[in-house]
């Protein structure tokens, strides 16, 4: 009998154990035993341990021990510790934490796998040799080999599917590939081609890469949660796929968007990605074409509404707060309207809760504002603003904007929220429309005439800023652009719909109908354009700048909720990031290729705001933010295996 933490263990479970004992600064000895049995004493397959040198090196360094109940415990767990941060949720060892498959497990753990970089010695004390081809290869090469083989593909697609199976395969080659290479494959692994990802899904699922809750699971959720493997999640992203970019309704096949999502939580944010679970809710789908799909593989019927659908994200959820503590984040992303806002609104109270759509679109374009008036001059409320679409992002853009500029003047919202209007599918929405408008319009109807046309909006209206959040492509037509150029030096002009199909306008036809002189961004990536010998290089005002940043300061203080403040602050360090030579050029936006220090940075002004309403739960307040959320993030660099 072998007995651990107060597990017994019978001593012929146990293949290949090894133990040792490690002595933490405080001299406090906790056991260490890598295993190949699970807690139920099943033997798991041949395996014998792995330990991780610098793991233990860093939870040495890190991790101050703190004894309980005279159980060995370690904060944090195994993998980068957020640094004090973990000091504060003890988690009892037990041996699995420990224990990593070697041999031919080892190489199939995407988590642990380094392929052809094992180096002579890991492969003879790792029951390697034979399993791989006899030359070794280090990390750079392995990136430089996948980068040429992702260039050979020309459908992009086939880089998204690419993309997928190396995370499955080797999750540090993946992340040290992304983050070296953003520029390049964002437009994979994110808008455009993730969009075509999700409506291809069902044919290209290989392997379930994050929850699928559906009305199934109904009263079974707390179960479901603790089938996901790993068990210290910081960040949720969860869709229920009813209205997947500018797509629509893509059912089930939504997962797309939270895997995504959090690969840019990792790649751009520096989040651990074991802290971070996708999920997709399915309750059906509206999507004729995919319920008659032979591939689909979400629910067959269509959606549920009202209290069966309440009930089901009731239950969610209370099950994650209860799984993971108040202090997990939660990201709706592309829920419909309908349920987006009401979604927001009932547990913005109670969770860490935060829409990017509405939220984190606001706060990212707010900034490329900011950025913009120092090319276009005067200040916020001296421009005037027409949204074309008045849902998630359109209605969310328009409200930040409305605060930040009351913050600046002083004047009540009800007075800078008349610097927006808004066309939705009915023309412009005017008082006179008042009752049949949705709730989350009604702040922006004022007084005057019906228009019906977005043509004739924007030439009464006369406004500086015209952005595009409709979800559907090409609306802003030669004459919309010709239009804000006649009455606009500069015209700013944001076509934000996702994917690139539903691009309000392309960044040539922005540029060439305004005559070179708009400034211009987009949501999806657009390559530079050549007018009149000159070469245009337009941003991308994708939530995908401020939401990695946003997390990571939520997380490095413990905060509990999320305030409108602190996306202001976001955009603000957001817009504090483009730099001259940027706006030289007439980009708004800094490069992605330096995102990872952007986000340090939009951390530290997010964590700084959540000291500040008294919010953050991590005490005391580390006196360098920015230096605080670089130590924290996550690198993808190989750890040595002894
Ligand atoms: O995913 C993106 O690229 C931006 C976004 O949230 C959306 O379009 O819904
Ligand atoms: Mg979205």
């Amino acid at each position: 009998m072998f007995s651990l933490n107060g597990t017994n263990f019978p001593s012929d479970s146990l293949s290949g154990v090894s133990r040792c004992l490690i002595q933490s600064r405080k001299k406090v000895y906790f056991p260490m035993v890598v295993a190949s049995v699970s807690p139920n004493g099943r033997p798991a397959d041949r395996n014998v341990s792995v330990l991780m040198e610098n793991t233990l090196k860093e939870m040495k360094e890190n991790s101050p021990v703190i004894e309980k109940d005279s159980k060995s415990t370690v904060t944090g767990g195994v993998g980068d510790v957020y640094g004090e941060d973990s000091a504060t949720e003890v988690q009892t060892i037990t041996p699995w934490n420990f224990s990593v498959a070697s041999g031919y497990s080892l190489l199939r753990n995407p988590h642990y796998n380094k392929g052809l970089a094992f180096s002579e010695k890991e492969r003879d004390s790792h029951y390697l040799r034979g399993l791989l081809p006899p030359v070794v290869f280090n990390h750079e090469l392995q990136v430089k080999k996948l980068l040429n083989n992702l260039r050979q593909y020309d459908v992009p697609l086939q880089r998204y599917v690419a993309m997928m199976d190396l995370q499955e395969r080797n999750e540090r080659l993946f992340y040290k590939l992304l983050m070296e290479n953003v520029e390049e494959l964002l437009p994979v692994v994110y808008t455009p081609t993730v969009g075509e990802a999700c409506q291809k899904y069902g044919s290209i699922f290989r392997r379930p890469q994050g929850l699928f809750i559906s009305l199934k699971e109904k009263g079974k959720i707390l179960e479901v949660l603790k089938n996901w493997p790993e068990k210290k999640i910081q960040v949720i992203v969860v869709t229920d796929g009813e209205r997947i970019l500018g797509l629509g309704d893509l059912g089930c096949q939504g997962m797309g968007i939270p895997v995504g999502k959090l690969s840019l939580y990792t790649a751009l944010g520096g989040i651990r990605p074991s802290s971070c679970l996708p999920v997709t809710i399915d309750v059906g789908t509206n999507n004729e074409k995919l319920l008659k799909d032979e591939f689909y593989i979400g629910l067959r019927q269509r959606r549920a509404r009202g209290q069966e659908y309440a009930e089901l994200l009731d239950e969610f959820m209370s099950a994650v707060k209860q799984t993971y503590g108040e202090k997990v984040l939660i990201q709706f992303e592309d829920f419909a309207n309908h349920n987006a806002f009401d979604l927001l609104a009932k547990y913005g109270t109670s969770h860490l809760v935060f829409n990017d759509d509405i939220q984190g679109t606001a706060s990212v374009i707010l900034a490329g504002i900011m950025a913009a008036l120092n090319l276009v001059g005067g200040n916020l409320a001296q421009h005037k603003f027409l949204f074309l679409g008045a849902g998630e992002a359109g209605t969310g853009i328009a409200e930040l904007i409305a605060l930040e500029m009351s913050k600046q003047t002083g004047a009540p919202l009800e007075e800078t929220r008349k610097k927006t209007w808004m066309v939705d599918s009915k023309g412009l929405i005017v008082r006179s429309r008042m009752e049949s408008l949705q709730h989350f319009k009604r702040p922006w109807a004022h007084d005057h005439e019906p228009v019906k046309e977005l043509v004739n909006a924007v030439k009464l209206i006369k406004p500086t800023v015209l952005i595009g959040s409709s979800g559907t492509g090409k609306m802003f037509t030669k004459e919309v652009v010709q239009a804000m150029a006649t009455f606009n030096k500069k015209p700013v002009i944001f076509a934000l719909s996702n994917p690139t199909s539903q691009s309000e306008c392309t960044a040539e036809e922005a540029y060439t109908w305004s005559e070179g002189r708009a400034i211009f961004a987009s949501g999806s990536p657009f390559a530079p354009v050549e007018y009149k010998g000159k070469v245009f290089v337009s941003g991308q005002g994708n939530n995908a700048y401020i939401f990695p940043g946003l997390g990571l300061g939520l997380i490095i203080s413990g905060a509990i909720r999320v305030h409108d403040d602190m996306l202001l602050a976001a955009s603000e360090a957001l817009a504090a990031e483009v730099s001259q030579e940027n706006l030289e050029k007439g980009l708004i936006y800094p490069p992605f290729a330096n995102i990872r220090k952007i986000s340090a940075h939009i951390a530290a002004k997010v964590a700084a705001k959540a000291y500040e309403l008294g919010l953050a739960t991590r005490l005391p307040q580390p006196e360098n933010l920015v230096t605080y959320a670089e130590s924290c993030m996550y690198s993808p660099s190989y750890r040595c295996y002894r």
